[in-house]
């Protein structure tokens, strides 16, 4: 059913700096017997969106959702589990601003009740993220954080332990649902060197996965993951559990793509991923299941999906609650947490306005509203050496270290994470050929059956830029959009996500108006030369330090005969992506 809600103003919003209401019909939930909420990469957004309306909710709204949300369920005697589905870090001042890293966002995740969670990639790529998994984040949730196929080398014991369980098995408290859940992440090959992380292919064979699944007293099977839904590591994981177990039905609920998707695997068997950047919070419902106590419905279970934009207004609509009754005491303390942090964290402190809005995939690239191209004709100019301060630069920066577009206005401390939050630095191989460096870049950008979007790599292949993921169309259709204002004179639609998943084009709670993206390259270049108009014989070809396992593939592909282990070396030492830009906004964009 639809309904048309009236976006409340401004100042009943969490958080006094939340922006202005936005009105939009909405689609109802379907509960079931069993109910889920999931979020995925939220990347330390827990603050929610202070420029989008559309995701101005924070956790500690979400805290107080979970909470009425499990309310309702349980007032119907049904249940509802809270998952997460990992990359809680990277990518927003709450995380990144802190010294160390993370302290103020562990502090405010762990007030959620979160049944299931798991780790995604972010969490492993460094030694002290990965641990505090183990030391912090995993006992905060205890007994609930999944680890199915990840081993950390323990940082006392020095031994290599399991981050977490590998599985669980539990009943659900009204229905008596018997459930076994694993949780996954996806073939990473870029973590640190201070964990493991199976292969999916074999972690299945393992005797503790093969015993678990043979169970015969389980109603569902749940697999959580840091996986995308439509992935042959889900696909395996599937085609396993049905082998043994024709009938089960089986939830999965996944993510790493930052997309709204849903996945039909047969018609017991869905899964489920819910965006990032707290956008987005997931909705599940399955009924008909089998219990303790029951058999599954003869027509077989219904599920269904719901994603739900992360405002208050959508929360108030799904509660059936106003500003007064939604709220609960521990939500609002977490909220204000949150303002409290922001506050020691100084993350509105403004280091620059920027004169209009830089998109990533909004407009075509190039374009002078294109990120890419401000970075490429502006921002990559300040790469220079001093010890090469002669010698002409091509600097090669991957599209995917940019993680967010800017808007017009106050580049604030916040915004520095939040646009690029990642330490990588720059390194260089001198003398290459200015053409074999040309080539190399469109190796990169044009080869994509060279390239593959699992971060994995062999020696024949080039493994991922991220952008590449814009190759498959569900992640063309489901990128996530802006929240932009439409004046208001009445129901006018506000653009925004349109999802077209396995089930149709009524997943998303909030009806929107559609949004065009554009494919971006996997890289950009830019040619730094005090002779600008004459092409350079040779150049110091400069890259990201993230990216050189594939520049030095693509170095193969372009016959450049360069040992990258050996011959490249440290350029501008001590200069991150992330610092890069921000000395560019506060030395040119005067507020
Ligand atoms: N140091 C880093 C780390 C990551 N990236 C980019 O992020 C992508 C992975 O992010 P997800 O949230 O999708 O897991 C990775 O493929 C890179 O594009 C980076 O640039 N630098
Ligand atoms: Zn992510
Ligand atoms: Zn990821």
């Amino acid at each position: 059913m639809l309904s048309l809600l009236w976006l409340l103003p401004s100042a009943l919003a969490a958080q006094p700096s939340a922006p202005d209401p936005i009105s939009a019909p909405l689609r109802d939930l379907d509960f079931g017997q069993l109910n889920f909420l999931h979020t995925t990469d939220t990347h330390g957004w827990l603050a929610g969106h202070l420029q989008e309306p559309s995701y101005s909710a924070d956790w500690g709204d979400y805290i107080s959702f979970a909470t009425r949300m499990r309310e309702k369920a349980e007032s119907q005697g049904q249940d509802l589990l809270v998952i997460d589905t990992g990359d809680r870090v990277e990518g927003n001042g709450l995380y990144d601003s802190s010294e160390p890293k993370g302290v103020y966002l562990s502090d405010i995740l762990r007030h959620q009740h979160i049944d299931l969670l798991t780790s995604g990639n972010h969490e492993l790529y460094k030694q002290n993220t990965s641990e505090a998994e183990l030391l912090v984040t995993a006992p905060n949730f205890r007994g609930n954080y999944l680890a199915s196929n990840i081993d950390i080398i323990h940082p006392s014991t020095k031994e290599l332990v399991p981050l977490a369980p590998r599985f669980k098995k539990f009943t659900t408290k009204n229905q008596g649902i018997r459930i076994v859940a694993f949780g996954f992440l996806f073939d990473f090959t870029g973590n640190y060197n201070n964990t493991v992380v199976h292969k999916v292919s074999s972690t299945i064979k393992e005797d503790w996965f093969q015993e678990a699944i043979r169970d015969k007293e389980v109603d569902l099977f749940l697999v959580i993951g840091h996986v995308p839904v439509h992935s042959p590591e889900y696909r395996a994981i599937f085609k396993e559990i049905r082998s043994i177990r024709w009938d089960t039905p089986i939830q999965f609920f996944g993510g790493h793509q930052h997309v709204r998707d849903y996945a039909q695997y047969d018609s017991k068997s869905f899964g489920l991923a819910s965006g990032r950047f707290m956008e987005t919070v997931g909705f599940m419902s399955i009924d008909g299941l089998a219990s303790k106590t029951s058999h599954q419905s003869a027509a077989g279970p219904v599920f269904k999906r719901r994603y739900i934009d992360n405002n208050l207004f959508s929360y108030y609509h799904h509660t059936e609650l106003d500003q007064d009754t939604f709220p609960t005491e521990k939500g609002l303390n977490v909220s204000r947490l949150i303002a409290k942090a922001r506050a020691d964290l100084r993350l509105d402190q403004i280091h620059g306005c920027a004169p209009h809005d830089l998109w990533m995939s909004r407009v075509q690239y190039p374009d002078p509203s294109s990120i890419y191209t401000w970075l490429e004709t502006q921002v990559l100019h300040d790469v220079k050496d001093e010890s090469r301060v002669d010698t002409p630069a091509l600097v090669i920066v991957n599209t995917g270290a940019i993680r967010f577009d800017i808007f017009q206005g106050p580049f604030t401390q916040d915004s520095t994470f939040i646009v690029s939050p990642f330490t990588s630095g720059f390194r260089y191989v001198k003398d290459v050929p200015y053409e074999k460096a040309r080539l190399i870049v469109d190796i990169l950008n044009h080869q994509p059956q060279i390239l593959s979007t699992d971060e994995s790599s062999s020696s024949t292949t080039l493994a991922p830029l991220e952008q590449l993921a814009y190759k498959e169309d569900v992640i063309v259709q489901n990128r996530p959009s802006f929240a932009e204002q439409i004046p208001m004179s009445g129901p006018a639609l506000v653009p925004g996500y349109t999802t077209k998943d396995d089930a149709g084009t009524d997943g998303d709670d909030t009806i929107h108006s559609p949004i065009t993206f554009y494919r971006v390259p996997n890289c950009i270049r830019a040619l730094i030369s005090a002779n600008a108009s004459e092409a350079p014989e040779t150049v110091d070809l400069v890259y990201i330090d993230f990216i050189e396992k594939y520049v030095a593939m693509a170095a193969k592909f372009a016959s450049l005969n360069v040992d990258f282990a050996k011959e490249s070396d440290v350029y501008m030492p001590h200069l991150s992506f992330t610092n890069l830009i921000l000395d560019w906004v506060k030395k040119h964009w005067k507020c």
